[in-house]
């Protein structure tokens, strides 16, 4: 996974995945304008197996985590950037886009792709629907919660296609440590997503279990 070369970062034209657009608009009678990406409404599930007492993540390489990062970087620092730089820790999460198929039904067939759990629909519980990257996409996000055995355990996971992934379990309190500990200006390589199904976690279930 950490074998990355030859990186260039150009110009996109048009995209398969994000499309930039320009908005138009009055407000107040003042005319504005927005610049904003249109791209796909995602689903993320907290996965949490019981018999471990792990949270089920998964880790992999993203690569605007390291573009943005090269290009922060490249004024001051010519060396090569490591690839664990754009190594990230996420929720089991994909875009909602098979046609026909209900959002929870996206997050069965994820949870199995990406982690190799079979959980049935029953089985996965709504948290909350909000919206995402709010400044330039205002995307619908929608996230749920399995709770997991080892016995629902069917293959490796890891994705499909091109996907390389790494299942990874994070025992509970080594969790809630990463996320609630402050790390000021030192960046960590989650997002507010892992941290609010983290939070939420705590909040409403931690009771549940003996932790
Ligand atoms: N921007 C992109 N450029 C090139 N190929 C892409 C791409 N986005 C997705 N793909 C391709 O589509 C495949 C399936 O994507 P997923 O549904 O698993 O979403 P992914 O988690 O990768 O990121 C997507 O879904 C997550 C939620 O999981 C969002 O946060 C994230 O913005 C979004 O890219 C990827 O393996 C990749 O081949």
């Amino acid at each position: 996974m950490e074998n990355i070369e030859n990186v260039q970062i150009t110009k996109l034209e048009k995209g398969h995945y994000v499309k930039p657009l320009l908005v138009d608009f009055k407000q107040d009678g003042n005319a504005r304008k927005w610049e904003m990406v249109k791209f796909g409404n995602a689903v993320f599930v907290v996965i949490f197996n019981k018999d471990t007492k792990s949270f089920v993540l998964v880790k992999q390489f993203r690569p605007a985590v390291y573009a943005r990062k090269m290009l922060e970087r490249a004024s001051e620092n010519s060396e090569k950037l490591p690839a664990s730089e754009g190594v990230t820790l996420e929720l089991c999460a994909g875009l909602i886009d098979k046609q026909g198929k209900s959002v929870a039904q996206h997050a069965k067939e994820e949870i199995l792709e990406e982690t190799g759990y079979d959980v049935c629909l029953e089985k996965i519980e709504p948290i909350k629907c909000f919206v995402g990257a709010i400044g330039i996409a205002g995307i619908e996000n929608t996230m749920y919660y399995a709770e997991v055995s080892n016995a629902d355990r069917k293959n490796a996971g890891g994705g499909v296609d091109s996907e390389m992934i790494d299942v990874v379990d994070i025992p509970f309190a080594d969790m809630k440590r990463m996320v609630t500990e402050p790390n000021d200006t030192e960046m960590v390589n989650f997002d507010a997503n892992l941290m609010m199904g983290i939070y939420w976690f705590m909040h409403s279930k931690v009771s549940q279990y003996d932790l």
